[in-house]
């Protein structure tokens, strides 16, 4: 069997509101919101803020509030950065928590590129992964949804983990949740969750949010969580909110309870979903949930390379 050494965690999603163009108001609304996920009890390991808490999601924006983010590897205090990272790497430090700090815009100073980017920093402030949005969200749904980022923005060209004292993380950013072949990956590279900070919509989330979600956890026997801001009814675009937690695990005799005792709280694989309000929704990962689900359905360890090319491959 496949199974995965890792230790259990607690996950806090922020589905963060009052968001608004001001750059300084919203770091000051996301650095709250750690403070208080940071005091909960009990206290979670790894927070998570949503896709372009920073600055409107708008393709029209993502220039203006763009900023420089420095190397994977550079410490608390490093001077050449945005504010946006600088305030990040205090919320993680300050609160002594692991944080996937969403995503924001991102220029590289170089190309004068912008990318939309999740950075990730360990409890000294420490920013430890990076990852650019792979696959940039263009679509046209006549009168429903329109949105093309790549009016303004360059897609990633790059896969990420992560690895914490709790097990590796995989990550992607919203619409990379579409394209199943990067959890796949990261699950064959050990990680236990694939986290996506993200903002769906109120025409494509209903249809697909929590479907995508339950699929890449079935498919990969990993957990996946998606970390949405809040709705807003001023704002251009509407985020679908409900940020959602769910498990690799369908049959909930699994934990060895008769089902007539868990039927009150029997979601299949959904541990936590939020509404659209702004609130702050917890997981308990537990990691030998996910090996007894990889021990009674072994898939990782079934599957056929002989017929099929195994797309990981050249990650392992
Ligand atoms: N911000 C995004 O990538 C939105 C993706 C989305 O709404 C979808 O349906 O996919």
């Amino acid at each position: 069997m496949a199974s995965i050494s890792a230790k259990p965690f607690r996950l806090a999603l922020l589905q963060l509101g009052s968001l608004t163009s001001s750059k300084a108001s919203n770091i000051a609304v996301a650095k709250q919101a750690v403070l208080e996920a940071a005091r909960s009890s009990p206290k979670p390991h790894l927070v998570v803020l949503p896709e372009i808490w920073n600055s409107p999601y708008a393709v029209t924006a993502f220039r203006e509030y763009s900023e420089r983010v420095p190397h994977v590897g550079s410490k608390y205090d490093e001077v050449d950065e945005g504010e946006t990272v600088k305030a990040m790497r205090e919320m993680a430090r300050e609160n002594d928590i692991w944080l996937i700090g969403g995503s924001i815009p991102q220029k590289d100073e170089k190309t004068d590129e912008i990318f939309n980017t999740c950075t990730v920093y360990d409890p000294s402030g420490t920013l430890v992964a990076i990852h650019q949005k792979v696959h940039l969200f263009d679509i046209d749904i006549p009168g429903r949804q329109t949105f093309k980022e790549s009016d303004t923005l360059t897609g990633g060209k790059s896969l990420t983990t992560f690895d914490t004292p709790f097990g590796k993380i995989g990550l992607g950013i919203c619409y990379d949740i579409r394209f199943p072949e990067m959890a796949t990956i990261a699950a064959r590279q050990g990680c236990v969750a694939m986290i996506y900070p993200a903002a769906f919509n109120t025409t494509t989330g209903p249809m697909h949010w929590s479907l995508l979600q339950r699929a890449r956890a079935v498919d990969n026997q990993i957990y996946v969580a998606m970390c949405s801001p809040a709705r807003h009814p001023e704002a251009s675009y509407q985020a679908y909110g409900h940020s959602l937690v769910v498990n690799p695990l369908c049959n909930m005799a699994d934990l060895g309870f008769p089902a007539i005792l868990i039927l009150p709280w029997y979601r299949g694989d959904i541990l936590v979903e939020a509404s659209h309000e702004p609130t702050t929704i917890y997981a308990d990962i537990d990691i030998d949930l996910l090996n007894t689900t990889r021990r009674n359905l072994p898939i990782t360890v079934q599957r056929r390379f002989d017929v099929y090319p195994d797309i990981a491959e050249k990650f392992l």
